[in-house]
């Protein structure tokens, strides 16, 4: 379970952009964030894996205070939160395979790593996990070689192969096209129920949050204003939410697929 309270997150010299957050995500649900841009959503997924120092407050990742851990602990806590880039994050030049294995530099020795002599079995629970997105045929394939879906998919799986207590989103669909985009969600949704794993996704895509997520988070200027089932993400809970914003922000926006 992670249960966030009283999170503060101000940039240098700045204003607040996360103000006195509580959020709790339990076993195996798919949530959403969602708000307009600036609103703080990638701050608080940053604050989670601790891409950014959080200024004050809790963040507690199944009894472990995330907050105050450093050096050795804190590689340790990382390992447990696996992370899904909206630009997928691959080395291009790798073999697929290689870049999945990527997610276990964190358990196996520098020399395994860097001598690609991988331990029998991640080279197993790797190809469990490419066959179940699959992408297995893909195993031996340079990174770049690959379509968006099947990139994010890598990304997917080398996220898995960490082993993590909670899967981090950062607006994994927004580099896709609509279709692929669904399937990716799909993927997120299903693969939180096979695994138990919460799930927590920044997204710009209001149609996607509704038909792919369990719950829907709303911020806005920092704060959560809507917390509830995606039937309760009514036109008075949007307005709430996106007022004021650009039109284009609550529309569900499909920007230009990867490919
Ligand atoms: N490294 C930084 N230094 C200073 N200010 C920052 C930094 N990163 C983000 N901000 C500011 O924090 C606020 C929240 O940004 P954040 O990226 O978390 O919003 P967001 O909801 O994810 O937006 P978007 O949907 O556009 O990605 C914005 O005002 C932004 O300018």
């Amino acid at each position: 379970m992670l249960r966030i309270t009283d999170l503060v997150k101000r940039y240098a010299g700045g204003d607040p952009v996360l103000k006195n957050l509580d959020l709790t995500v339990e076993g195996e649900s798919v949530v959403s964030i969602i708000g307009s841009s600036g609103a703080g959503k990638s701050t608080l997924l940053r604050c989670i894996n601790k891409l950014v120092e959080p200024s004050s407050g809790s963040i507690v990742l199944n009894g472990m205070e995330l907050t105050t851990l450093k050096g050795r602990k804190l590689r340790e806590a990382r390992r447990k939160i696996g992370m899904v880039f909206q630009g997928f994050n691959l080395v291009d030049r790798l073999t697929v395979m290689e870049n999945v294995q990527s997610g276990r530099l964190g358990y196996i020795s520098t020399w395994s790593a860097i001598s690609r002599r991988y331990p029998k079995q991640d080279i197993r629970r790797a190809y469990e996990l490419m066959e179940r997105v699959g992408i297995a045929h893909y195993a031996d394939k340079r990174a770049d070689e690959l379509s968006g879906g099947e990139r994010q998919r890598v990304g997917v799986v080398r996220a898995l192969m960490q082993e993590p207590e909670i899967l981090l989103a950062d607006e994994p669909t927004a580099s896709l096209d609509p279709k692929t985009s669904e399937q990716i969600m799909q993927l997120l949704r299903d693969l939180a129920r096979e695994l138990s794993l919460p799930v927590l996704i920044n997204i710009h895509n209001v149609a996607e949050a509704r038909q792919y997520t369990d719950r829907i988070v709303g911020m806005r200027y920092g704060r959560i204003i809507f917390d509830g089932p995606p039937a309760e993400l009514d036109e008075t809970a949007m307005d709430r939410i996106y007022s004021g914003s650009p039109a284009a922000d609550r529309a569900s926006p499909q920007p230009e697929p990867v490919s």
